[in-house]
């Protein structure tokens, strides 16, 4: 069963991530000497910075053995203000104290953005370059997957009833018909998500509200953030703030 894990704001929710991170990190590096992330945008990198920009995270993060992905990402270029990788860049790369040692990120190839397809095809290469031909696997396993929740409980590009849902092949997908803009983006697929280690989302805020209720107390209506929690159990971790999860009928803890 996912937990909830319920704190003041999102500045009290950031020491808490922090640790997690810093499991996931030492955990991942014992088994394989590095640390596979992927990353959502949205509200998700500002919360992150918050976590890993404190002093105390700045000594404790192996940065040089982080490999970041983009759990989603939109066909759009690099600089673009819809970009995730811009966002993660904006939010907490380019804060990264000087000196610090830099962390391999793997953003979209953006040769490709005028075909969506191709876009998804060159990003699932580049997890088959980073997983599949080191460890001989036949699915990436992520490290963490650090998601965010959209106020409809979409959480990548994986949307209500899209038919995106019932991807069991591919491990990257092109969607050329987001019903947030922008349309054309690249997610990571089910499977993907529920062969991961660890999952942690974010969510804050009281526009987070209803649908936090909706997936967390009606589990058979099958939003996306509910297939997640359905799919990992007890590997999946919420990290919220009160109002977020007020009034939501489901166990919630204080610390982790
Ligand atoms: O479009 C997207 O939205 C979701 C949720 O964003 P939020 O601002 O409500 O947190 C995000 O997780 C995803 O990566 C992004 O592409």
């Amino acid at each position: 069963m996912a937990t909830i894990h319920s704190f003041p704001s999102k500045e009290a929710i950031a020491p808490a991530l922090f640790s997690l991170i810093l499991d996931c990190q030492k955990v991942a590096i014992e088994r394989h000497g590095r640390f596979q992330v992927a990353v959502s945008g949205g509200s998700l990198p500002a919360v992150l910075a918050l976590a890993l920009l404190e002093e105390e995270a700045v000594t404790q993060i192996l940065w040089e053995k982080w490999e970041i992905f983009f759990a989603d990402e939109r066909a759009v270029p690099l600089d673009h203000e819809d970009s995730n990788y811009g966002l993660l860049k904006a939010e907490l790369l380019d804060k990264l104290p000087e000196g610090t040692p830099q962390p391999n990120v793997v953003p979209i190839d953006t040769e490709y953005l005028d075909d969506v397809q191709e876009l998804a095809d060159q990003y699932n290469t580049a997890l088959i370059n980073h997983f599949a031909k080191r460890d001989s696997i036949l699915k990436p396993a992520f490290d963490l997957l650090l998601l965010g929740c959209g106020p409809d409980g979409h959480t990548c590009s994986l949307f209500p009833n899209h038919e995106l849902l019932r991807e069991h092949d591919a491990w990257v997908a092109a969607i050329e018909d987001s019903p947030k803009p922008p349309p054309k983006r690249i997610t990571l697929t089910l499977p993907v998500i529920a062969h991961a280690s660890k999952v942690a989302f974010v969510a804050t805020g009281a526009g987070k509200q209803e649908i936090l209720k909706k997936i967390f107390e009606s589990p058979e209506d099958g939003l996306p953030c509910s297939l997640v929690n359905t799919a990992l159990g007890e590997k999946v971790m919420w990290f919220v703030d009160h109002p977020a999860v007020e009034g939501v009928s489901y166990p919630r803890r204080s610390s982790l």
